[in-house]
């Protein structure tokens, strides 16, 4: 039996967790088939020519379930439509072999920064380990050893402070609080640690924002592994062991089989240098198995072991809240639970719900048909943009986190002595948005779950006393909204609705028409936006823009948003409300 030493590995934080990232070309690594996958058990990996870094390529395959070797967290599986978990996550496991150097703890900077270039630099796992419960301070040390020499000749108690944590612990019990207050070593125990208790729901599950440990390492002592024995030669041995703190530097993967001989100079001088100063054996080079677990894999690594050969792994999604949208092709459909799994655990906490969209918008509200695939099926969530908070529900209203920006922009256009009207308004990412800069905000939409929201949104964030909600067809709205005493007031109107708002312009023809001339009236700037797919986009607009208005000179300034599929623009347009057309004397029959 191997003696091992379990060591948890935490994910390096400095390193960010990425969850996309571009397709690795394996091109020379063979890429086992889906089955063989959820299959094989005990299979090692092909042996292959020697590529750098982690992959699930690499490595040995976990044997089934001893149960050291696997991941403390374990996972309840997901389950199929037919009640069948989805896959195994300990087919993701990897085993690797290391070679580490045990050193004190005090030294293990200075030696890091020596081996530099020596030492495993694998993402999101830290080439120092520590050793839990292997922090021993001085004066702990020395009360142990006496112990252990036998000035405390009580040999069962000895037997039982094999562990120095448990040591410890069982100082701790016994010392009375006077006691326990004098003594600083046990003083230290006492206070609560600064790490949080790991809290456990009802089911014994995690709770969505915990860590979980993604790889450990595991040392094999060298008194009890055959193949250690002389691992560093004759004149390294014989020395006193180190008994305070020690960390474990782990070495490249390259030097994983290799004998002391074989190791580069600048690991050999290490333990040279310690004999020079006759310090040997604080320092031992041991062997160790560092195991990735399922967590430790990135969501395209592991896609790409299970979609068959040659397929494009989807490596991007929108996030709406807790929702990670999917735009799944045809081909992804067949393995679409296994993928929405995928992307919920390694997007856990942040996503709780991953959907896919059933079909391109084309209802009046602009609404998804969206059907969730894997995690909690509330399609109601709180979206945060630019400091504000939305509540949305996903199946009845629109919302686009990518016109942030395009959002942020209009905005900027706006001061504290303009009047808003925003007709295709949703929820109210612009109008909640502009109520913050401006005078006062008419916002209106057709739907009455957007208005709902756009009301409940309003008050969340404390501006309801500067929006008027509105719940008509944009048409009527324009209409009321400028044959009013508020038409005076009005500086901007924002029709957000790219599908057909130009064609809603005409609302504006003959807006003052009933007003006498030599009034001083306002002429709003227009904020107009649409979709275009001809060869001149802006050309193309602005032409839709004027038959509208029926104008032949609209002096529009247009920009592109954004390209929203191959060839098919976004474009906002404003203008100022041409005079012509607010007097005009036909009118629109609303
Ligand atoms: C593309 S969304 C834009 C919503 C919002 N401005 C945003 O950025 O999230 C268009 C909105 O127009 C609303 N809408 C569609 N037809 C409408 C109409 N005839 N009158 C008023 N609103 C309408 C839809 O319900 C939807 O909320």
């Amino acid at each position: 039996m191997e003696a091992m030493k379990l060591l948890h590995l935490k994910p390096n934080s400095l390193l960010p967790f990425t969850i996309f990232s571009i397709k690795r070309s394996s091109s020379f690594l063979p890429k086992p088939s889906i089955l063989s996958l959820f299959c094989s058990t005990q299979t090692q990996t092909k042996t292959q020519t020697f590529s750098y870094g982690p992959s699930l390529h690499k490595g040995k395959i976990a044997p089934e379930t001893p149960f050291q070797t696997q991941n403390p967290i374990t996972h309840q599986p997901e389950v199929g439509e037919d009640n069948n978990p989805l896959f195994d996550e300990q087919k993701f496991t990897r085993v690797f072999h290391l070679a580490a150097l045990r050193v004190p703890a005090n030294d293990c900077f200075a030696l890091e920064n020596g081996l530099r270039g020596h030492l495993l630099n694998w993402p999101r796992v830290k080439n120092i380990a520590r050793v839990p419960g292997d922090e021993i301070e001085e004066e702990m040390m020395t009360f142990f050893d006496k112990r252990k020499d036998g000035e405390e000749n009580n040999e069962e108690e000895n037997e039982e402070f094999e562990s120095l944590v448990l040591y410890r612990e069982k100082l701790a019990k016994e010392f009375n609080y006077r006691g326990f207050v004098k003594f600083k070593n046990l003083a230290k125990i006492s206070r609560p640690g600064k790490r949080k208790k790991k809290k456990k729901n009802g089911d014994g599950e995690m709770k969505g924002n915990e860590r979980k440990e993604c790889c450990l390492v595991e040392v094999l002592e060298e008194e009890e592994e055959d193949e250690m024995k002389g691992l560093l030669g004759e004149e390294f041995k014989g020395g006193r062991k180190w008994k305070g703190s020690t960390r474990l530097l782990l070495l490249d993967e390259r030097y994983g089989d290799k004998g002391f001989e074989e190791l580069p100079q600048a690991i050999k001088a290490v333990f040279v240098g310690e004999t020079i100063e006759n310090r040997s054996s604080t320092i031992e080079l041991v062997r160790c198995k560092l195991t990735l677990f399922y967590d430790y894999w990135q969501m395209n690594e592991i896609l790409e072991t299970m979609l068959p050969e040659g397929m494009i792994i989807p490596s991007a999604f929108e996030t709406v809240g807790h929702i990670a949208h999917l735009n799944l092709k045809d081909e992804h459909l067949p393995y679409k639970n296994v993928i929405a799994k995928v992307v919920l655990d390694k997007n856990k906490p942040k996503i709780q719900t991953v959907v896919n969209k059933i079909d391109v918008i084309q209802n009046d509200y602009r609404t998804m048909q969206l059907e969730v695939l894997a995690g909690n099926h509330s399609l109601v969530t709180t979206v945060v943009e630019n400091g504000l908070r939305f509540r949305v529900d996903l199946a009845k209203v629109y919302w686009n986190s990518r016109l942030a920006t395009e959002r942020l922009r209009l905005l900027s256009g706006f001061n504290r002595n303009d009047v808003i009207c925003d007709v295709f308004s949703g929820v109210g990412p612009i109008a909640v948005s502009a109520a913050k800069i401006v005078k006062r905000v008419y916002a209106n939409d057709l739907n009455p779950f957007a208005v709902e929201y756009l009301e409940r949104n309003s008050v969340l964030n404390k501006l309801e006393k500067k929006i008027k909600v509105f719940n008509m067809d944009g048409r009527r709205f324009i209409n009321a909204m400028f044959s009013s005493e508020k038409a005076h007031s009005i500086t901007h109107v924002v029709m957000n609705l790219p599908n057909d708002a130009a064609e809603f312009l005409d609302a504006f023809r003959g807006v003052y028409r009933n007003q006498p001339r030599d009034k001083e009236f306002n002429f709003p700037m227009i904020h107009v936006y649409g979709f275009s797919k001809a060869r001149d986009p802006e050309f193309d607009f602005h032409e839709r823009i004027r038959i509208a208005l029926q104008e032949v000179a609209v002096n529009v300034d247009m920009r592109r948003v954004r390209l929203v599929a191959p060839g098919k623009y976004m474009l906002c347009a404003s203008f100022i409300l041409p005079k012509s057309v607010a007097f005009a004397e036909c009118s629109l029959n609303v």
